[in-house]
């Protein structure tokens, strides 16, 4: 972890949560306000017109109060690449767009902030439901009230997100993750939401979540870093310390780690 000071590392996870919210704000005039959106990829990667405003709102807040730090977002054309020294943002407009263009209130804000690629901060807004996330080195919390990861290790009390398998090429994979969750486990939660699953394993909302495959910066960093701040553990597959350029990401409550990514391994025919 960076070793930055305590008050610096509150200042950053307050400018975190406020930006989150502003753009969570702009996000919300649209709605359930059937304004329509464009696709990216494919018919499964929607974006929208409160993707694109709420960021450039968040960056305009960032570049007031943290002018030195790089920015990276998910929309328009900021950089996609996390930078591997200085200060940096990266930010997730709304994670969780298609369930935003169908009216579903499962979609959040996610900012993150890292210093040398490392998160430092880390903020997650639900506005339509009602819950907001913030981390900064060691502690996470749930609206204001301090969290931790679950403390369950009873498999078939186990509930897990697998956070990946929206592309075609990773259904196999995600067919594998899936049968080991339902075959071994208590039951499986796809929220359509990198972040918020993430939030949630940090708060114990849920025990774990995984990808097979690398993921985009503004689809995991805050939420790792959450997870590391709650107590848990987040590493790839092979179990090295994850990081924003893993090939794979298992976030758990620690406790269940290895007996997950020997599980994962074993299906997977990994090696
Ligand atoms: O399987 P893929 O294509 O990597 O996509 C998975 C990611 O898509 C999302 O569900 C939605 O992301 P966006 O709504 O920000 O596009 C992420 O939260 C998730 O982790
Ligand atoms: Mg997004």
């Amino acid at each position: 972890m960076n070793e930055i000071d305590e008050e610096t590392a509150a200042g950053l996870r307050s400018i975190a949560r406020e930006a989150a919210e502003s753009g969570a704000e702009i996000a919300c005039t649209d709605f359930r306000e059937g304004i329509g959106n464009d696709f990216k990829r494919d018919q499964m990667d929607p974006v929208s017109r409160a993707d694109r405003e709420a960021q450039d709102r968040i960056v305009e807040i960032l570049a007031e109060r943290d002018p030195a730090a790089a920015i990276v977002g998910e929309e328009n054309d900021a950089e996609k690449t996390v930078p591997d020294s200085g200060p940096a943002w990266i930010i997730d407009p709304i994670d969780g767009t298609n369930n935003f263009v169908r009216g579903n209130r499962l979609w959040g804000v996610s900012l993150a902030r890292t210093v040398d690629g490392e998160p430092v901060a880390a903020a997650t807004v639900l506005p339509a439901i009602g819950d907001t996330y913030t981390a900064g080195p060691g502690v996470v919390e749930r609206n204001g009230v301090e969290c931790s990861v679950s403390e369950r290790t009873v498999p078939s009390s186990l509930i897990v997100a697998p956070i990946f398998g929206l592309k075609q090429r990773d259904r196999d994979d995600y067919n594998v993750v899936t049968s080991y969750i339902h075959e071994e486990l208590g039951d499986l939660r796809r929220l359509g939401s990198g972040q918020t699953s993430m939030a949630m394993v940090a708060c114990g909302e849920i025990d774990a979540a995984i990808s097979t495959v690398h993921m985009t910066a503004w689809d995991t960093v805050a939420g790792a870093h959450m997870v590391r701040a709650g107590g848990g553990r987040v590493t790839d597959l092979a179990g090295d310390r994850w990081r924003h350029d893993s090939d794979s990401l298992v976030a758990t409550n620690g406790e269940i780690h290895e007996d997950v990514l020997s599980a994962l391994r074993d299906r997977l025919d990994w090696d």
